[in-house]
């Protein structure tokens, strides 16, 4: 008996054992008969051929009796490192369970945890000692045609800081979805840890971590070991999009600035969530029918990606028609010492042309050295707020209280990964501000019931653009990732907003949603690439049919034999 099967046949070499333990290949009971004898397989397998759609039924009924979340997500991750097709199988038919298992929340204590629940090998582990032979690591990696690489040094894992190796679960995790939502095929897909040690103590004296147990390189050390890096990665896969993940802020925006003209590369955290921020708050402000240019915004968390969303969101307001002064003083960054204001000491480049003149706040009535949050609550009147600081509940009921009285239904987004970092919790934010309130997170939150109605809760994670992005830069063969491809996907997700759209429902499309949204922001980013000639002429048609035929599903193919 054959499974249905609309692919051509798949030629091989590899047979028995090594057919199973092979995970893009390993179909398991799913081999037919023709195929075990073919294979010899004979043996090696329970005799009864069992279809992908019972696979995934067995899989999830042991995925159900696990009770903690790491405990579900070490499971994933085995049936992953086993069987790749089915894994994508069974998170495809349960996303919505299974998306903050595999990605955040959960990956965050798989990070934390990594070198306990280490099972296999998965990816290229690069340690600095290897920084002379990265020719031949890259020719060790059991993927040969590379086409996205999601890098992390594991310097700032999520809201929790330095992971050292523990970050190599945040490249898996991000790589997941590119294959579950932007259809980019797993046999395509590379995770790579740069270990250059870690600063984090615990880890340091942890007798179980995986990684070089010494501090961090030096940054001259630092710098020319992820230059030899991206030379090697042109030289061996020329062409694949590199996405820098989870880098700490002294090297995310100088890595992106050194790299992105030379290497078709963005930096997700940077980029990714200022475009998914972007994209939410045009559908927050389409479904208020305001325009983003007429607010003022405040961002709690003025490191890269803060500053990062803050560029973005002017560049917005600029694209609306205001001046670009007249946007940058509708913008207030608050770090840890308070407002950023041309008097705050050691500023970092990115943030100089994101501060407050002192003028402008000359009236203000404040009486700490810097305006605290809550004082630009009162002073300013923001009718949008974002945190980005990584710190849990710095959004108290003061503050959301005194930004109420300043706006009707105020716009308020607290973004901080995982869930346990989150600046307020979405009940808490219904409640302060009695329902009157547009809400996104960044980690998943169930919805919230407050005075007999319910809100769903949007999250404002940048999966919603990465797997788009990665498609549409694929099938256009786009050689670098500009802001404006990133402002394209912006705006596309923020035109398919339930709420702005039909004035109900959630703010942002259901995770389920999200094959179709990414082949739709593949193709307006590809067209934006080709609009600024970055990219192949592709006419509108053959873009959707390469963009459709790119779409990896997870079915098994018939496997065909060739000698060794
Ligand atoms: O992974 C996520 O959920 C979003 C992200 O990039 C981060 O918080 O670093
Ligand atoms: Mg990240």
């Amino acid at each position: 008996m054959n499974s249905p099967n609309t692919k051509s046949p798949l030629y091989t070499a590899y047979a028995g054992s090594a057919l199973l333990e092979t995970p893009l290949l390993n179909k398991g009971s799913a081999f037919t008969a023709e195929e075990r004898l073919a294979f010899n397989l004979a043996g090696l397998l329970p005799p009864r051929y069992e279809t992908i759609e019972e696979q995934v039924s067995r899989a999830y009924l042991q995925y159900k009796s696990f009770d903690t979340a790491i405990n579900k997500h070490i499971y994933l991750r085995a049936i992953q490192d086993n069987n790749e097709t089915l894994f994508y199988s069974l998170l495809q038919q349960h996303l919505d369970e299974m998306l903050p298992i595999v990605y955040t929340p959960t990956v965050g204590d798989a990070c934390e945890q990594f070198s306990d629940i280490y099972r296999s090998a998965r990816g290229l582990f690069i340690s600095y000692q290897d920084r002379y032979q990265l020719d031949d690591v890259l020719r060790n990696a059991t993927k040969r045609k590379v086409k996205v690489i999601v890098i992390t040094d594991g310097e700032r894992v999520l809201g929790l800081g330095d992971q050292g190796i523990g970050g190599m679960g945040i490249s898996i995790g991000k790589l997941s979805l590119y294959t579950a939502c932007g259809g980019i095929s797993p046999a395509y897909t590379l995770p790579v840890m740069l270990d250059v040690g870690t600063n984090n103590e615990k880890l340091l004296n942890d007798p179980m971590y995986m990684g070089l147990r010494h501090k961090r390189v030096n940054q001259l050390e630092y710098d020319e070991f992820v230059d030899l890096f991206i030379k090697a990665v042109k030289r061996r896969w020329p062409e694949a999009i590199i996405q820098f993940e989870d880098f700490a802020q002294p090297n995310a925006m100088p890595l992106l600035q050194r790299y992105r003209e030379q290497v078709c590369c963005f930096n997700d955290d940077i980029q990714g969530t200022a475009a998914v921020t972007v994209g939410t708050l045009l559908a927050a402000c389409r479904s208020k029918q305001v325009k983003l240019s007429a607010q003022k915004v405040v961002f709690v968390g003025a490191g890269s990606a803060g500053c990062g969303i803050a560029e973005q969101v002017i560049s917005q307001m600029v694209a609306e028609g205001v001046s670009e002064a007249q946007a940058r003083s509708q913008i207030f960054m608050i770090d840890r010492f308070g407002l950023l204001t041309d008097s705050t000491p050691g500023l970092r480049d990115f943030q100089q042309a994101l501060v407050q003149s002192s003028t402008a706040i000359a009236d203000w009535s404040y009486s700490s050295e810097f305006p605290s949050l809550r004082d630009v609550m009162n002073c300013a009147k923001p009718g949008v707020l974002i945190g980005v600081s990584g710190q849990p509940g710095l959004f108290t009921e003061a503050v959301v209280k005194a930004m109420k009285k300043g706006c009707d239904t105020p716009i308020i987004f607290p973004l901080s990964n995982p869930s346990r970092q989150i600046e307020a919790t979405p009940e808490q934010v219904i409640n302060w501000t009695e329902g009157d309130v547009i809400i996104a997170t960044g980690s998943p939150f169930p919805a919230v019931s407050y005075a007999g109605k319910r809100y769903p809760i949007a999250q404002c994670n940048n999966s919603y653009i990465f797997p788009g992005i990665g498609l549409g830069v694929l099938a256009c063969k786009a050689r670098l990732i500009s802001d404006e491809m990133l402002g394209s996907a912006s705006k596309t997700l923020s035109e398919a907003s339930p709420l702005a759209n039909t004035g109900q429902g959630g703010l942002l499309p259901a995770f389920t949603e999200l094959a179709a949204l990414s082949k739709q922001i593949a193709f307006n980013v590809a067209k934006t690439a080709m609009q600024q000639g970055l990219a192949l002429e592709l006419a509108d048609e053959l873009l959707w049919q390469k963009i459709n035929d790119n779409f990896w599903t997870p079915q098994y193919r018939q496997y065909k034999r060739v000698s060794a």
